[in-house]
């Protein structure tokens, strides 16, 4: 409920279509209204003294007055769909900025399965609520007290009826509203679920059926989607449930009225026309109720939707930025560690523990170190995408927190662990790095990246189409891009996070060289699992248990490093003695 009113705000720009269409809606409702009273001057002034005139009259009065109200609830629909539609828009586009500046502690913390149902599903939800709350829940309510006046004004006699049914039905509304958002509440989260496996599938597809785990898959998927049929089934036919219940008291109420109505009609006291118009009243009352509880419970149904969306919207993003950042006019690229400490969660280990080093501009800093000692986390933290818990982190002489994101990332080209490329062009891809880039610097780049090989082999060179996920790429080809795009950047520091697995060692060793040669003072950061990758590093760091084992160049570590000497062993010189 809450959540509902702070989503509110998104309706101001199109309050004059929230407004409309509740004002057009009254004039529908009014128009129905009429209806009953028309008919039963039909039968008790017009048909019982044989008026002819009268009842041609009232019967095109009749006519004229649907006519109206059709006007007015179609033009009802009309505004009440363009401010829901608007309103769900500005909200949509909102939380896609919001989750844009997530940091990845955010983006870990809510689940991509969830943000992707929060985006599609949730705002669904309140959109299809606020259209409801515009037409039907002004609707409702206006035919429910309008019936109830004009049965005090034009039936009392009848009245007792009314009195006796109603708490009956608003007792029923009342309970099962507040059962259904419990129930849709389970109902979002299992659709969470749903929408997780998916993505999870739809990304991993390749590997599913390479080990011909489709039938495993589907399982799994299958005991999900159950889980979610039964939620849905159980709220469902909670909903259902009503309307028989609440038809049963009315009918109730329509017996009793008749015959109450006859016993009157027989003492004289009432005529037949005023019973017809009762019924009829009945019913739109009926009408009016079961269509304000069935919003009443979409509303209910859509405030779990409402709180996902504000938990998204008000999310408290990790990685800040100063207020007043400095303004270098270029990275030099030396970057400090001072006693860094980190875990990914509050209260979890250490994934890092107290890392000090300096890398001078210019330098390449080799880092290397068992599987999970922390070497991806290490250089996550110097384009800010985690924060130390302790210590900090200095980039020519100034913490990283005092520079602007904006200026500390765009000094600085990643090359990630797995290469993420997108659907469309090479030269799109490559501009992701350089908007703007020319064709000289294109070339340029993949040339350093040792991409040119193969880029000039395609008929359409950087044209070339790449579909969703770069699948029509090999994995080195896929390497060799996401490296032409951090180098097209010409960037102050350079982080190549094991990019150069897939790629073979001659080409390995080109790249380097072109490195040293057209990026002379960028500081290069190379973590890699091989020895031969890092050993001309001006430094090179060992890394064990999130701890610095050793620094040093190549030659240093394989005299004071256990670790180093022991991973050389195995790499190396096993090589040479099997020479
Ligand atoms: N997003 C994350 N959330 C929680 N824990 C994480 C996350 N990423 C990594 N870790 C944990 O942090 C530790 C260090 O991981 P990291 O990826 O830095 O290791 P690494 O040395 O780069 O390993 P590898 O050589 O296998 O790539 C591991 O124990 C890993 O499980």
């Amino acid at each position: 409920m809450n959540s509902m009113r702070k989503l509110l705000h998104y309706i101001k720009p199109y309050k004059w279509f929230a407004i409309l269409g509740p004002f057009l809606m009254c004039i529908e409702v009014a128009m129905d209204l009429l209806q009953p009273t028309m008919m039963q001057k039909i039968i008790d002034e017009g048909i019982a003294h044989s008026d002819h005139a009268y009842v041609i009259k009232l019967g095109l009065l009749m006519l004229f007055s649907a006519f109206i109200g059709l006007i007015g609830g179609a033009g009802s629909s009309v505004y009440a769909a363009k401010a829901a539609v608007h309103f769900s828009t500005d909200i949509r586009r909102d939380l896609f900025k919001k989750i844009g500046r997530f940091s990845n502690q955010n983006t870990d913390s809510f689940g991509t399965g969830k943000l992707i149902t929060i985006v599609t599903n949730d705002i669904a939800a309140i959109q299809s609520s606020l259209i409801m709350t515009l037409r039907v829940f002004v609707r409702g309510p206006l035919l429910f007290i309008g019936s109830v006046i004009i049965v005090w004004t034009t039936a009392r006699e009848l009245f007792p009826v009314l009195l006796a049914a109603i708490p009956i039905l608003i007792l029923f509304i009342y309970y099962f509203s507040k059962k259904t958002g419990e129930l849709f509440t389970h109902v979002q989260k299992a659709i969470d679920m749903v929408n997780t496996k998916l993505q999870e599938t739809l990304a991993g597809i390749r590997v599913i059926k390479a080990f011909d785990r489709q039938e495993h898959e589907k399982k799994q998927f299958h005991r999900i989607n159950n889980i979610l049929t039964k939620r849905n089934m159980t709220a469902e036919q909670v909903i259902l449930t009503l309307m028989p219940l609440m038809m049963f008291v009315v009918n109730i109420g329509i017996v009793a009225g008749i015959w109450l109505g006859a016993i009157k009609v027989n003492k004289g006291t009432l005529q037949v026309g005023v019973i017809l118009a009762f019924i009829n009243y009945l019913n739109i009352m009926l009408n009016g109720l079961m269509s304000s509880s069935h919003v009443l419970m979409q509303i209910t149904r859509s405030f779990p939707s409402a709180d996902r969306i504000v938990q998204v919207l008000e999310a408290d993003i990790d990685i800040t930025e100063t207020e007043q950042p400095v303004l270098p006019q270029v990275v030099h690229g030396s970057v400090e560690f001072r006693d860094v400490s980190f875990s990914y969660s509050k209260n979890g280990e250490s994934v890092l523990k107290n890392i000090s080093f300096t890398a001078k501009a210019g330098e390449t800093i080799g880092i290397i170190g068992p599987t999970g000692s922390g070497k991806s986390t290490l250089i996550k933290l110097i384009p800010r995408l985690y924060d130390p818990d302790t210590g900090e982190i200095l980039l020519d002489g100034i913490n990283l927190k005092n520079y602007s994101l904006t200026t500390l990332r765009s000094g600085i080209g990643f090359v990630p662990q797995k290469a993420v490329l997108f659907s469309g062009s090479i030269e799109e891809n490559l501009r992701y790095g350089k908007a703007g880039a020319s064709l000289a610097q294109m070339e340029a780049a993949s040339h350093s990246a040792a991409a040119s090989e193969f880029i000039d082999k395609l008929e359409e060179r950087f044209s070339h189409s790449l579909t969703q996920g770069a699948t029509n790429l090999s994995g080195g080809q896929k390497q060799r891009i996401a490296m032409a795009r951090a180098f097209i950047r010409e960037p102050g520091i350079l982080i190549l996070d094991d990019s150069t697995s897939a790629i073979d060692a001659i080409s390995e060793g080109a790249v380097q060289d072109a490195l040293k040669k057209s990026y002379p003072n960028t500081t290069v950061f190379i973590i890699s699992a091989k020895i031969s990758s890092i050993k001309d590093a001006d430094k090179i760091l060992v890394l064990e248990d999130g701890m610095i084992e050793a620094i040093g160049t190549h030659n240093e570590l394989l005299r004071k490093s256990k670790l180093y000497q022991d991973i050389y062993q195995t790499q190396i010189g096993r090589e040479i003695s099997s020479i």
